[in-house]
């Protein structure tokens, strides 16, 4: 692409996220079996959650344990280089800064923002487990139940300060994400995409995705965004690998429910975070660094013509 391009001229097609208007936990069961795309679910009742839990009142609840928090100067995270920090700061106080950063003129006057991203007891062992970890907030909130509890895997609280927004990533495992207190922006890629985001393991270095540096990702043009909203209440069928950008428009609290939709022999053993590629894709992607290293003994127009040739085989036997 030309490096004169000016971002005005490119336009990147945006789709909005289909509804599903909630009935009963049976035809939702059976739905989300089925689709294979992200749809936003209104219409279930998510408990006393959605009127209680200001600020004020999580203050107030929360236990004075300490939880790990990402911490930034800027709203847009980034992970490389990485521009937020880890500080441990206990729950309760965390809630109130979050509140008094409540909306997007008052978090840009406490010039820090704030992300949580509940973990497991010990981090590096346990996966978040939301109804063990929190009972004193877990008893206020209802979900549907649309997978066993063989297959469930981990609840995680998220709590955020407004403007933060993090980085386009997929996981690896089907996921419900409850929106509790304010609002949330998702943009979502589907995995045909994948190669238009430029991938670093699972997440994308496109941060500013309402602003992207087309010269330096042209290819994202291509990408269809698919956008929404979330309000309290609303909940959002993220079906694995899809990939999605969160931005909070307020001050915000959400519970997401991960669980294993495929045979469990497919997943990682040593997974706490729910994004480890499945075993043969680990395996395809040892083989892949393997085939690459052959390529590199080619002189380079035997190594491209070969590569051109196997991507075509790749698309061939893969692509749906
Ligand atoms: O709500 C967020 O901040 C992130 C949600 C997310 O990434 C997820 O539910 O997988
Ligand atoms: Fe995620």
């Amino acid at each position: 692409m030309a490096s004169n391009t000016t971002p005005t001229e490119i336009h990147q097609q945006v789709k909005l996220v289909s509804r599903y208007q909630y009935t009963n936990e049976l035809e939702l069961t059976e739905f989300l079996q089925t689709t294979r795309l992200p749809h936003l679910i209104q219409g279930f009742d998510i408990g006393p959650c959605k009127e209680l839990w200001t600020s004020e009142y999580l203050h107030s609840v929360c236990s004075s344990n300490l939880v790990s928090v990402m911490v930034s100067l800027q709203p847009l995270l980034e992970f490389a280089p990485k521009n937020y920090e880890y500080k441990s700061m206990p729950l309760n106080e965390l809630c109130k800064l979050c509140g008094i950063s409540h909306d997007l003129e008052s978090a840009s006057k406490m010039k820090e923002y704030y992300y949580l991203r509940s973990l497991g007891e010990n981090p590096f062992k346990d996966v978040a487990d939301f109804y063990k970890q929190l009972p004193e907030l877990s008893k206020d909130i209802l979900i549907p139940k649309v997978f066993t509890e063989e297959q469930y895997f981990s609840s995680v609280l998220r709590i955020a300060s407004a403007g933060i927004q993090l980085f386009t990533h997929y996981d690896i495992m089907d996921n419900i994400l409850v929106q509790i207190r304010g609002r949330k922006r998702i943009a979502l890629f589907s995995p045909r995409d994948s190669n238009n985001l430029y991938l670093q393991k699972e997440k994308s270095p496109i941060v500013d995705i309402d602003n992207p540096d087309w010269d330096k990702f042209p290819k994202f043009s291509n990408a269809i965004r698919w956008d929404c909203i979330l309000n309290p209440g609303d909940m959002l069928y993220i079906p694995a690998p899809w990939l999605h950008n969160v931005k909070n428009l307020d001050f915000t609290v959400a519970i997401n429910f991960f669980w294993k939709n495929l045979d469990k022999s497919m997943y990682a053993t040593n997974d706490v975070f729910g994004n480890k590629d499945l075993i043969p894709a680990q395996r395809a992607k040892q083989i892949l660094s393997r085939a690459l290293k052959a390529l590199d003994e080619l002189p380079p127009e035997f190594k491209e013509f070969y590569g051109r040739n196997m991507i075509g085989i790749i698309e061939e036997k893969t692509f749906q």
